[in-house]
């Protein structure tokens, strides 16, 4: 399946005095979903922040799509960010003054590169092509995670990255937007890596790993499918 889509080495980040990840090595291959839990404080949205180069981590290896970008200019890892990585958000961070479809289309705008009928394609596979005019806050929490998907995907990612993306949502909707992430990762053959406490997502997965302690072990529930790696 060629090389992993994000390779981390060794990443170590210290917050106030402690390795918040200590020592944490991580590949994910390009066909993978991965589900990455850990108790409230345990660093992972310090991770996501990291495998998604919104931060740097103190020492250690990031490698994404290739390219290892421990040295790589703020220009290239903004393009790394762009076109390689799709990012979904506990709280969907979507702009209040923007129409939903304005909102999907803001990555492919910033890559000089709009694709209208990509867009119509995923309204319509996620069921959102009725709102597509609606602002935010006019919308249901689980449209406004639909449209933050479709941003997600706009550009093509190889990799979906998704900090506690059913954090606010009731459990249904927690469910319906589970099997959205799933079935994207499938039919678009994205890569998928899920941060998440929330128990519903303990299934599907291709494996499941806990943060403790800063570094990743297997999570003793999980069945591990395909591959077998996370120390
Ligand atoms: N900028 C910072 N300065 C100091 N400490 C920080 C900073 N950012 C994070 N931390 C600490 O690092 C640890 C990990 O934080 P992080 O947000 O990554 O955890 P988390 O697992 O995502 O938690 P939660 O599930 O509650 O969101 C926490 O103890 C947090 O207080």
């Amino acid at each position: 399946m060629g090389e992993p889509i994000i390779t981390a080495a060794d990443l170590v980040v210290r917050r106030g005095g402690t390795a918040v990840l200590d020592g944490l090595s991580l590949s994910v291959p390009r066909d993978a979903s991965l589900l990455v839990r850990g108790k409230s404080g345990s660093g992972k949205t310090t991770l996501f922040n990291v495998l998604g180069l919104l931060a740097t981590p103190d020492s250690g290896s990031v490698v994404v799509d290739g390219r290892d970008v421990s040295a790589a200019s703020e220009a290239e890892r903004a393009r790394l960010r762009r076109d390689v990585i799709g990012f979904v958000f506990q709280d969907f961070q979507l702009l209040d003054d923007l129409t939903a479809r304005e909102n999907a289309r803001v990555p492919q705008e910033h890559a000089g590169n709009v694709d209208d009928a990509w867009l119509d394609e995923l309204f319509a596979d996620l069921g959102i092509e009725d709102v597509s005019e609606q602002y935010p806050p006019s919308l249901s929490g689980g449209e406004r995670q639909r449209v933050a998907l479709a941003r997600a995907l706009a550009n093509r990612p190889s990799v979906v990255l998704a900090d506690e993306p059913t954090g606010q949502l009731d459990p249904e909707t927690t469910e319906a937007v589970i099997e959205l992430l799933f079935r994207t990762h499938e039919r678009l053959d994205t890569a998928l890596v899920v941060i998440s406490h929330d128990p519903q997502f303990t299934r599907r997965f291709d494996r499941a790993l806990v943060l403790e302690g800063g570094r990743l072990v297997p999570a003793i529930d999980s069945t591990p499918r395909r591959y077998d790696e996370g120390r």
